[in-house]
């Protein structure tokens, strides 16, 4: 036992540079750490939020439990009068899902984002105390990407001057949002707006479903739970859910009136707002779950590769700091470190480019509130191909962080099957990662055709003015060395990207019809999207190398992640890269060289890397990710804490098992 802490030890002290400064960096500011330590240590110590008996809990207990806990974070939010920033904080490391999340990440910025101001007035103070349960009611039973395609119907009835909410079809039945099932009390529902006989396409309107005094639902809504979904723990807390609407009425000015109303005669107005606006609230949402794409995976690494130092398998025996004969560190394979070390790479660059998104994010929000919409087609552009870019790779990264932990990983007690389970429906929710990667190439071939007419492109298609030299430039690298320039990695992606792109465009123009050519060239477009993705990753990673980067070692740190995320890519996509001439296969060889040679670089540095995470074993919820490493004990101290365990002899032996063998026994005597 001591030994295998000692390891972990042994490992913090080869690290060559400051952890405290690069958890700093990790977290944002000196005061973002500060406050997310200091509030992932208080739930750490609390009792109230343990988390580790998830796994063996029904649906129902499960379920409870989660309530009882968002109970329990609102009393503690009140009692220590912690301030939003902290507030969001205690929800996050309480990690458990519940209706909280939609509730405060999509029902409240949905009012915020498409109310009228008056609108705001009324409804956010009482979301805001809690006074009502929101939800976001969106998707249907038959559409959910196509949002175009919503069924649901808010008829105005100019006698009364109401909105008449209704399900015209089973296929209109709202399925999925997450708190309808048994918790909120009202919902933001998208449905499609018909006033003097005219459809005038899907519209947010604010309708309450349950009963405030007694929870029963509403005369005319059908509301319930969609059922137990994938792994067990995971998404099975929250209360996702069906509804159905049977002529229910609302006042009008429930509709949510920023971008168009309908007067009081029943006339649609249309504000100076672009219409899609009312997608606010998805724009939002999305640029948050890709920083949650580098929390997760970061998560998952952290384990896998503490794990992977602890663990040993096979000779050569080494020699231990005591002189002790010991097997390898699985970490030291370098197949382990191939697939290991991107993925602590590629933790660090989503941190970083979602640390840029919410930049982004927010000077939208600057630029709208003062009336300039130039920037909602890039927002949505970068938060549709990120939040797909990310969550794909995070999915990936925490099913190979599980495989990387050998048979162990598999066991509920490592933590990863569960935190697989509950990210991967991020590759679906708020957006299938196929059709978000789709807005982007159809953004992406926007801006080639403007190209033409002299518009200069901005922001994160700013490399594509330089088009003619991006078409034919050849990568300069000889040795293995000269791939570690940054200006050489940019342009290579930005080849890449460009190329594929252009190719694209290029092959639309041969088709009857636009509508056609996308069709035809989907999974082409697909790839150029992602291809420009990587690209916004890579240059955001290699920008913030560009800052003012404090602390000992820490600056060369993250430039041999940054290298290892670049060069890995370009060896996984190395088709892309060999097909459109933007680098040599002699190049790609020196690429791989160079490669290798970064991992071991980073070797004696990966576990003070994931200790900067600054994650508690609490958030953790794994023993193979232990801060001090004691694995086995604990793995064996957790098997016996399985309810199976209970008893010596099961539930059942005596049913099945003892007459069973008693008649073999009988059977084999005759
Ligand atoms: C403490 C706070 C915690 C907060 C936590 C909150 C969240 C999660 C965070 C962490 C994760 C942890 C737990 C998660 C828990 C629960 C899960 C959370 C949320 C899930 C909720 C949902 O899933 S809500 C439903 C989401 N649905 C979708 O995303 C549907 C996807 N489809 C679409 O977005 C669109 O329909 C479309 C983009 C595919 C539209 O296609 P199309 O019909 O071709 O386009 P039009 O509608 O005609 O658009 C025309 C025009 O507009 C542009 N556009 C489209 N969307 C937007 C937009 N959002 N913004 C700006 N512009 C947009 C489009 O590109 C077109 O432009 P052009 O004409 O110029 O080409
Ligand atoms: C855990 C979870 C929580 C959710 N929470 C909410 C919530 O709170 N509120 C809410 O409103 N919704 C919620 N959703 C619904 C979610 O937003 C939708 O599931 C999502 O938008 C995908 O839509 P879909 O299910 O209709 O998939 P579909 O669009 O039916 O996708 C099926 C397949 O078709 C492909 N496809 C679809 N369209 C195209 C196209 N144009 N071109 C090429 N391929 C295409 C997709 O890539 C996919 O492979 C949640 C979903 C999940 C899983």
């Amino acid at each position: 036992m001591e030994r295998i802490m000692d390891h972990l030890a042994h490992e913090r002290s080869k690290a060559q540079f400051s952890v405290e400064e690069m958890k700093i960096i990790w977290a944002g500011s000196l005061h973002a750490f500060q406050v997310s330590d200091r509030i992932a240590r208080l739930v750490a110590s609390d009792p109230g939020f343990r988390k580790d008996n998830r796994a063996v809990l029904s649906r129902k207990e499960l379920f409870k439990s989660a309530l009882r806990k968002a109970a329990y974070v609102w009393k503690r939010i009140n009692e220590l009068a912690l301030s939003e920033e902290e507030a969001s904080w205690l929800r996050f490391y309480v990690d458990e899902l519940a209706y909280a999340y939609i509730h405060w990440g999509m029902f409240v910025p949905a009012i915020k984002g498409s109310a009228t101001e008056e609108q705001q007035q009324k409804w956010l103070p009482l979301a805001n105390n809690m006074q009502i349960i929101g939800t976001y009611a969106q998707t249907e039973l038959g559409h959910g990407s196509n949002v175009r395609g919503l069924e649901t119907t808010a008829t105005f009835d100019q006698e009364t001057d109401e909105f008449i909410i209704h399900s015209p079809t089973l296929t209109s039945s709202k399925w999925w949002p997450g708190g309808l099932g048994k918790v909120a009390t009202h919902a933001v529902v998208y449905a499609r707006l018909i006033t003097d006989g005219q459809d005038y396409g899907v519209h947010g309107f604010l309708v309450q479903i349950r009963s405030l005094d007694d929870h029963f639902p509403l005369p005319g809504v059908t509301v319930g739970d969609i059922g137990m979904k994938f792994g067990s723990g995971a998404f099975n807390s929250i209360d996702n859910g069906f509804l159905r609407f049977n002529h229910v009425r609302i006042p009008r000015n429930q509709m949510l009136m920023k971008v168009s109303r309908v007067t009081r005669q029943g006339k649609y107005v249309e504000s100076n707002v672009p219409k899609q606006l009312l997608y606010g609230a998805m724009v939002y949402v999305r640029q948050i779950i890709v920083a949650d794409a580098s929390i997760a995976l970061s998560r998952a690494v952290c384990i896998a590769t503490r794990y992977s130092a602890v663990r040993r398998q096979f000779g050569p025996p080494h020699e231990d700091e005591n002189g002790k004969g010991v097997e390898t560190q699985v970490i030291d394979y370098k197949t382990q470190q191939s697939r290991l070390f991107p993925l602590l790479a590629s933790a660090y660059a989503f941190r970083f480019v979602g640390e840029w998104l919410k930049w982004l994010y927010t000077d939208l929000i600057q630029k709208l509130e003062a009336n300039d919409f130039s920037t909602l087609p890039e927002a949505h552009a970068c938060t549709a191909g990120l939040k797909s870019l990310t969550t794909s790779a995070a999915a990936d990264g925490i099913k190979e962080c599980w495989k990387l932990c050998g048979g162990h990983g598999y066991l509920s007690s490592s933590g990863l099957p569960e935190l697989y389970a509950a990210f991967v429906p991020a590759c679906t929710y708020e957006g299938d990662n196929i059709v978000l990667l789709l807005q982007v190439s159809r953004f992406l071939m926007k801006t080639i055709s403007q190209l033409q007419t002299g518009k200069k492109p901005i922001g994160t298609t700013a490399y594509m003015a330089h088009v003619e030299h991006l078409i034919q430039c050849r990568c300069t690298v000889q040795k293995a060395e000269d791939w570690l320039n940054p200006s050489v990695i940019l342009e290579a992606f930005e080849a890449r990207a460009i190329r594929l792109s252009v190719a694209c465009a290029e092959n639309l123009t041969k088709f009857a019809t636009p509508l056609q050519g996308f069709s035809e060239l989907s999974p082409d477009l697909v790839e150029a999207a992602v291809a420009h993705c990587q690209l916004i990753v890579v240059s955001k990673f290699i920008e913030k190398l560009q800052q003012n980067i404090e602390g000992n070692g820490v600056k060369q740190q993250l430039e041999t992640l940054c290298n290892i995320y670049c060069l890995n890519l370009i060896h996984k996509h190395l088709g892309d890269f060999l097909s459109t001439g933007s680098i040599s296969p002699k190049q790609a060889s020196l690429a791989s060289d160079q490669l290798r040679s970064r991992y071991s670089k980073l070797r004696s540095n990966v576990i003070a890397l994931v200790d900067a995470f600054n994650y508690t074993d609490h958030f953790l919820g794994s023993v193979l990710g232990r801060y001090d490493g004691n694995v086995y004990p604990k793995l064996y101290e957790e098997a016996w804490k399985d309810p199976l365990n209970d008893s010596i002899v099961p539930d059942g032996y005596h049913e099945y098992i003892q007459p069973l063998l008693k008649q073999q026994l009988q059977n084999a005597r005759l």
